[in-house]
C-alpha cells in the first residue's frame, strides 16, 4: 500500500496535566470539543484519506451485494403476551428497524402495531426501550435519534394504535415500570439537563426517579425518588403484585444499593423507603416475590450468583435465606418466574447455556431443557402465565423459538419457528471450543467457527479474524451473524472468539480476573488468543485481523501498542482511549468500577501503563502498527468520538510520520449515528463493507465471489 501522507493536527503542548508526581501532556485536548471548527475540520481531512482508501478496494461491489444478500432473510422474536394480545418484533430481512406486531392469535399475520422505519426518512430514529401497561392496554416506548442514549418516551393506546399526547423528554439510562393500575408510571430523568442531542459530552447529573400520570403533561411529573450523590442511576420495578416499588440504584457498572417502596396510596410526592442494602456490595436483581418474601438473583457471597428470599418483616442479611445454591462452575445469567410456581433460569455452562425450571416454593430442581451448545436470547412469559417462549442461537443456528406449555405438572414443548436463512447450509461450517493458555497459565476459552475441514487441516495461511471484549462483567456467548459466515465463506478464513477475562464467562472471579489492576490480563489474554492461532497454525500474523468495540477498543488499541508484531490489521470500534480522561464524560465515571480512575493515585500509576492514548510507539525497522481503523461516530454519547480523534490525531503523528510504518493507520467517521444501539440495518451493511473492504486490502486476501 502507498505511504499516506495523514492530516496534520494542530498540538497545543502547553496543555500540561499533573497527576500526583507525574507531568502529561495532552496536546490534543482541542478534539476534546466536538462543535469546533477546527475539531469539524479535522473529522474532514481523515474522511478524505479514508474514504478513498476504501472505495478503492476492487471488491467493494460485490462486498456489499453479498452481504446484503445474506443479510436479507426474515427475522422475529419469540412472541410476548401482553393482555390479550400476543406482540412480535419482525424485520423483512432489510427494514432499518424491526416493526412490532400484534396477533390476536399465535401463527397469525397479525397487524404492524408500531413500525419505526415511518418515523425518519433514513432508519436513525430507533426504538431503544419499551414496556407495556399490565393489562397490555398502553405501550409506553422510548425512541433515540441518531444512535444516542437520550430517548423520548410516548404512551399508544394498544386498542386504537393512537399515541397519547405526552412526550417524556430529559430521559436516559432509565428503567420504564408501570403501577398496575395502568395509569401510573416510573421513569428516570434528568428534566434539568439543557443540552441532551447526543453530541454533547459533559455527564449528566442528579437522576431523579418521577412518577408520570397517564394523560398528563410531564411538567406535572412528581419526584418519587432521588439520592445525594449525582452519579446515581435509579433502577425500579414495580412488583409482580403491584404493592411495591423494587429500586435498585447503581453507580458504576457493577453491584446495587436495594430498597423497597410501598405503592398502597396515592403518589403525591416522594416514597419511604425500606433499606434492604445500603452499601455497593453486590448485584441485586429482582425475580419475584410472594406478598413479603422477595426473591433476588445476587452474587452476594456467590460468585456464581444464587438466588435469595428476603422477607421484608425482617429484611437483615442474617435471615436471608438461600433458595438456589450457587453451582461451583455454572453462571446464573437470567433469572424468572413462569406458569406461577416455577423460577425459569439459564445459566452458563462453559460459555453455553443451559435452561432449567425451580419450583419457587422449594428451590426444587424442576426440570432441564435439552439445548444444542449455543444461547438463549430471550426468554418471553409472565409468573401469572402457563406459556413461555425462549429463543435459540449459536454460531450456525440463526434463531430457533420453542413454546413450552405447562398443563398442570404436564411440560411440553415444541418448536414455535425456526429461521431459515437464504441458501445457507449449517453443514458447510464446523465449531470447534479450545482452551489456551494465558501469560499466567490461566485456561481461557475460545470457540472457532470455520468451513468444514479447515481447523483439521491447518495450513499456516488461513486469515484468522479474533473478535474479543474482556469486561463489564459481559460474556460473550455463540451468536449467529452474518459478517462471520462472509469472513469465513468468502474471504476463506477462520473466525475466532475469545472469551478474555473481564467477561461473566465464570461469574465474579472471572471479572475480576480483567478488572482495576488487572485489567493487563484482558490484553495478556487476547494477546494469547494470536499466539495460539499462529502456534496452531490456524493463521500468521499477516493474516490475523483482532477486533473489538467500546472496552474492546480499548482491548484492541492496548495490544497493538504492546504487541503489534502478532498482527495483520486491527479494527477498534468505538473505543475507550483516554484512559486518564474518559470518566469526565457522560456515563464514563460509571465505568469506574471496571478501569479505576486517574484520581486515585494507585489506579492512576495501572492506567498509564496501557492507556492507548499514552503509550503510542515510534516504528523502527523492527516493528511498526499492523494496518488499523478506528470507527467512530458524532452522536456517540457512550463512549464520546474524542477518544478515537486524539488517538488517531497522536498515532498518525507518532507511528504514521515515520518512514518504518508502511501499514496504514486510518479512522472512520460516521454521522448521524452513535454508539451501535438502534443502528439501522443500511448503516450496519455500509461499516461492514468498509471494514471488510479495509481487511482485504490491508491483509491482501481475495474475496471469493
Ligand atoms: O455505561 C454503560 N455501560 C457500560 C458501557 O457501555 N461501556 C463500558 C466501557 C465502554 C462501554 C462499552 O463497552 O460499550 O451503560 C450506561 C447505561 C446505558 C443505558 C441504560 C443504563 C445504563
Amino acid at each position: 500500500t502507498s505511504k499516506f501522507t495523514y492530516p496534520l493536527a494542530s498540538r497545543d503542548e502547553t496543555v500540561v496535566e499533573e497527576y500526583f508526581d507525574t507531568k502529561i501532556v495532552d496536546p490534543y485536548r482541542w478534539l476534546e470539543s466536538p462543535d469546533a471548527e477546527k475539531t469539524k475540520e479535522f473529522v474532514e481531512a481523515q474522511n478524505r484519506v479514508t474514504i478513498p482508501f476504501l472505495d478503492e478496494c476492487e471488491y467493494k461491489p460485490a462486498i456489499r451485494e453479498k452481504i446484503t444478500k445474506l443479510w436479507n432473510y426474515p427475522k422475529a422474536s419469540e412472541p410476548y403476551r401482553h393482555g390479550s394480545h400476543y406482540f412480535q418484533y419482525r424485520n423483512t430481512g432489510l427494514q432499518n428497524q424491526s416493526v412490532i406486531y400484534k396477533m390476536d392469535e399465535l401463527h397469525t399475520e397479525g397487524k404492524v402495531f408500531l413500525d419505526p422505519n415511518t418515523l425518519s426518512p433514513d432508519g436513525t430514529i430507533a426504538l431503544q426501550a419499551s414496556s407495556f401497561s399490565d393489562n397490555g392496554k398502553i405501550f409506553a416506548y422510548g425512541l433515540s435519534k441518531s444512535g444516542s442514549d437520550w430517548i423520548e418516551v410516548r404512551f399508544r393506546s394498544v386498542e386504537t394504535g393512537e399515541d397519547y399526547n405526552e412526550v417524556l423528554k430529559k430521559v436516559r439510562y432509565s428503567s420504564l415500570t408501570w403501577m398496575k393500575d395502568n395509569v401510573g408510571f416510573f421513569y428516570g430523568g434528568y428534566l434539568d439537563q439543557i443540552k441532551s442531542d447526543g453530541t454533547e459530552i459533559d455527564a449528566s447529573e442528579n437522576q431523579k426517579l418521577y412518577y408520570h400520570k397517564l394523560g398528563t403533561e410531564q411538567d406535572k411529573d412528581i419526584v418519587t425518588v432521588k439520592f445525594d450523590d449525582p452519579h446515581l442511576r435509579i433502577g425500579a420495578e414495580v412488583s409482580h403484585c403491584g404493592k411495591y416499588l423494587v429500586i435498585t440504584p447503581v453507580k458504576g457498572c457493577k453491584n446495587n444499593l436495594l430498597y423497597i417502596g410501598k405503592l398502597d396510596k396515592e403518589i403525591t410526592g416522594e416514597l419511604s423507603l425500606q433499606p434492604i442494602v445500603e452499601s455497593f456490595n453486590a448485584d441485586y436483581e429482582y425475580v419475584t416475590n410472594d406478598d413479603d418474601i422477595f426473591y433476588f438473583k445476587t452474587n452476594r457471597n456467590a460468585p456464581n450468583y444464587h438466588i435469595i428470599a428476603v422477607d421484608l418483616k425482617n429484611s437483615a442479611e442474617s435471615n436471608w435465606k438461600t433458595i438456589i445454591p450457587e453451582h461451583e462452575k455454572d453462571v446464573i445469567d437470567d433469572a424468572q418466574s413462569i406458569n406461577h410456581k416455577y423460577f425459569v433460569i439459564s445459566k452458563l455452562h462453559d460459555v453455553k447455556h443451559v435452561l432449567y425450571l425451580y419450583e419457587i416454593s422449594t428451590g426444587k430442581l424442576v426440570h432441564e431443557f435439552k439445548l444444542d451448545v449455543g444461547s438463549i436470547m430471550g426468554i418471553s412469559g409472565k409468573r401469572k402465565h402457563t406459556r413461555m417462549f425462549y429463543s435459540f442461537c449459536s454460531f450456525l443456528t440463526p434463531s430457533i423459538i420453542y413454546q413450552v406449555d405447562f398443563e398442570d405438572d404436564k411440560i411440553e414443548e415444541k418448536v414455535y419457528h425456526e429461521t431459515v436463512v437464504g441458501d445457507f447450509d449449517r453443514n458447510n461450517y464446523e465449531t470447534k471450543q479450545v482452551f489456551y493458555e494465558s501469560k499466567d497459565g490461566v485456561k481461557v476459552p475460545m470457540f472457532l467457527i470455520s468451513a468444514k475441514g479447515v481447523l483439521d487441516n491447518p495450513t499456516g495461511d488461513t486469515p484468522a479474524w479474533l473478535y474479543g471484549y474482556g469486561g463489564f462483567n459481559i460474556s460473550l456467548t455463540p451468536s449467529f451473524g452474518i459478517s462471520k459466515l462472509i469472513f469465513i465463506n468468502n474471504f476463506k478464513g477462520i473466525y475466532a472468539l475469545a472469551n478474555i477475562r473481564g467477561g461473566g464467562e465464570y461469574g465474579n472471579k472471572w471479572h475480576d480476573g480483567g478488572r482495576f489492576e488487572n485489567k493487563q490480563n484482558c490484553f495478556d489474554d487476547f494477546q494469547y488468543a494470536a499466539k495460539y492461532l499462529i502456534d496452531k497454525k490456524y493463521t500468521n500474523n499477516k493474516k490475523l485481523v483482532i477486533q473489538g468495540g467500546s472496552n474492546g477498543g480499548l482491548l484492541v488499541a492496548a495490544c497493538i501498542n504492546q504487541a503489534p508484531e502478532l498482527f495483520g490489521a486491527a479494527i477498534c470500534q468505538v473505543g475507550v482511549l483516554d484512559m486518564l480522561r474518559y470518566h469526565k464524560f457522560t456515563i464514563g465515571h460509571a465505568w469506574k468500577s471496571d478501569f479505576g480512575c486517574s484520581s486515585e493515585e494507585d489506579q492512576f500509576k495501572y492506567l498509564i501503563k496501557y492507556s492507548p492514548l499514552h503509550n503510542i510507539f515510534e516504528p523502527n525497522e523492527e516493528k511498526q502498527y499492523p494496518a488499523t481503523l478506528l470507527l467512530t461516530a458524532d452522536h456517540d454519547d457512550r463512549v464520546v468520538p474524542l477518544h478515537s480523534l486524539k488517538f488517531i490525531a497522536e498515532l498518525q503523528r507518532k507511528a504514521g510520520r515515520s518512514p518504518h510504518q508502511q501499514n496504514p493507520l486510518l479512522i472512520r467517521l460516521e454521522t448521524k449515528a452513535g454508539h451501535g444501539g438502534g443502528k439501522p440495518t443500511s448503516k450496519i451493511i455500509d461499516e461492514l463493507t468498509d471494514i471488510f473492504c479495509f481487511v482485504s486490502r490491508t491483509l491482501n486476501i481475495q474475496f471469493y465471489q
